[in-house]
């Protein structure tokens, strides 16, 4: 029987140059608990994690395991010690079978006893009262069945501590259920679980413990029956309870004010779209997308979301069907990228490492991307520099970015900072025609409630927003219609105070 901590921070600090991270941490992390970490955007959840998981070390302080101090020099040492962690990006190759992905990493080198492999996936599945084919190939599943094999994977590995980073936060109302099952079965087997979190609800529904971030330190920590969703919004918030905060925007009441055009902003037809590896996401879609509307796709990711906004960004192009756009003639496809951005296209990513920053450039650079051929910021050829880190100044105190300044290279900062940079950038210009991939993804309550309201102001400007969201009290909140894609098919366009979350979470569903 082991008493004591699992897992503990004493006194941890993580600097980088003269930004310091974590200031002076102490946190126990029992046996069989699970443990929510909250709190903003770059208050320090993930240095925590990589500090927990041997993927960085910290400045000063201690970590202990089972009492015994450790000193992680790489994932590998933490993983020794029966700390395993499930990222936010999966790292599984789509070409294989689950069987061969959960292989990879786990089984040691030589032949594969397929039988065995498939038994053993089959058997650590039941342990969490999870269903998966381990012959089906990884890239035939959606979000929810890779992630399973993320986890089972982590599981293998037989740890004591399992960290989860953000694991609801991709998945329907249905598979986030399935998920708070399986953790509770983890939890049953003596393992500890931290969960990184942005949704309360979740800490409510799940959690044992929570400690709140902010600014790098710990507020506090404690059982969770002794806070109430306020509580911890204000802790995060203001780093007290009970603090006066700033009022939300009411997304709904502005709806009255949208300036609804006549004419589609854009017009879809019979859109087919494939995948990468050539299967068919969608077949046959068809809607219009009005000036002054926010339209919803609604889905579990994988459905054809990301290959609908891609074509439309003009970023891929679809395999039947056209795509038009007011604001330029003829088929969207014709034209480039630049030319739909110059026309008043803007987007908001999905992939914000892949397609939205260059890492290794400051806010100041990111913030021009895609403006290059805005007066105020270049002039005859030469970018005026004043002006754009004026603006990216702005940006930072509007948009509450942690960051040293707009110098500092974006990789530097925490994903959701990097996420507001993007917005920022994206919402200039008055776009006539949004593309918003999952905006609000990975953002503390405060930003999301903000990017909410600018998705509103500009949609009341006349703006047309096509809002992908697996999220449904966002789409409840902000959109005037919403569409699902399901198993290559589209349901809808319905008017949202048509239909019910029920209604949309069943077509999600596959129903
Ligand atoms: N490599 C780095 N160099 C400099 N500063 C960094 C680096 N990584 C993180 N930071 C800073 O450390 C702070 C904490 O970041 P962290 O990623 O831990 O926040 P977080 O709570 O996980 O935020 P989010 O919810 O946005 O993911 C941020 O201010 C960030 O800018």
């Amino acid at each position: 029987m082991i008493s004591g901590p699992i897992l503990a921070l004493d006194g941890v600090s993580k600097s980088y140059g003269d930004v310091l991270a974590i200031d002076d941490v102490s946190l126990n992390i029992a046996v069989g608990e699970v443990f929510a970490l909250i709190g903003e955007n770059g208050a320090g959840k993930s240095t925590i994690v990589k500090m927990m998981s041997g993927e960085i070390a910290p400045s000063r302080g201690t970590i202990r395991v089972l009492g015994e101090k450790v000193a992680f020099s790489s994932p590998r040492d933490a993983l020794a010690r029966g700390i395993s962690v499930v990222h936010q990006h999966y790292a599984l190759v789509p070409d294989f079978t689950v069987a061969e992905n959960f292989a990879l990493g786990t089984a040691p080198l030589g032949r594969l006893d397929r039988s065995a492999l498939n038994r053993r996936i089959r058997t650590l599945a039941a342990s969490v009262g999870v269903e998966i084919d381990p012959d089906a190939l990884v890239g035939s599943l959606d979000v929810a069945g890779q992630q399973k094999i993320e986890i089972l994977k982590a599981l293998a590995r037989e740890p004591r501590f399992l960290i989860l980073d953000e694991p609801a936060a991709v998945l329907s109302p249905e598979d986030a259920d399935r998920l708070f099952l399986a953790i509770e079965r983890i939890r049953r087997q003596g393992i500890s679980v931290v969960l990184v979190t942005h949704r309360l609800a979740d800490v409510f529904r799940i959690c044992d413990r929570v400690a709140v971030m902010r600014m790098g330190r710990l507020v506090v920590e404690g059982d969770v029956t002794n806070f109430a969703p306020e509580d911890l919004i204000s802790l995060m918030m203001t780093g007290e309870r009970g603090a006066a905060l700033p009022s939300q925007p009411c997304a709904r009441a502005a709806t009255a004010t949208a300036a609804r055009g006549d004419t589609p902003v854009l017009q879809v037809r019979d859109l087919e779209l494939h995948r990468a590896n050539g299967s068919v996401a969608v077949r046959s879609m068809s809607f219009d997308l009005a000036a002054g509307e926010i339209l919803a796709v609604a889905g579990v990711e994988g459905n054809g979301q990301t290959e609908l906004v891609r074509s439309i960004a003009g970023l891929e192009r679809q395999a039947c069907g056209s795509i038009g756009f007011s604001a330029l003639e003829g088929e969207l496809s014709s034209h480039s990228p630049q030319a739909l951005r110059q026309a008043g296209l803007a987007h908001v990513p999905e992939d914000r490492i892949h397609d939205g920053i260059v890492l290794t450039q400051s806010l100041a650079e990111n913030l021009l991307l895609g403006h290059l051929h805005h007066p105020a910021f270049v002039r005859k050829g030469v970018i005026r520099r004043d002006s754009v880190v004026r603006q990216t100044t702005q940006v930072i105190q509007d948009y509450g970015i942690r960051t040293t300044g707009p110098m500092q290279p974006i990789g530097r900062l925490s994903g959701g900072n990097q996420q507001k940079l993007v917005l920022a950038r994206e919402f200039m210009n008055d776009p006539c025609l949004l593309l918003a991939a999952h905006p609000s993804r990975g953002l503390d309550i405060r930003t999301s409630a903000l990017v909410q309201g600018l998705l509103i102001e500009h949609r009341d400007r006349g703006a047309a927003i096509l809002l992908v969201s697996a999220d449904l009290d966002e789409i409840w909140a902000i959109a005037d219609r919403v569409i699902v894609l399901s198993d290559t098919r589209m349901h809808g366009p319905v008017p949202i105070h048509e239909t019910t979350r029920q209604e949309v979470g069943a077509w999600m569903a596959g129903h």
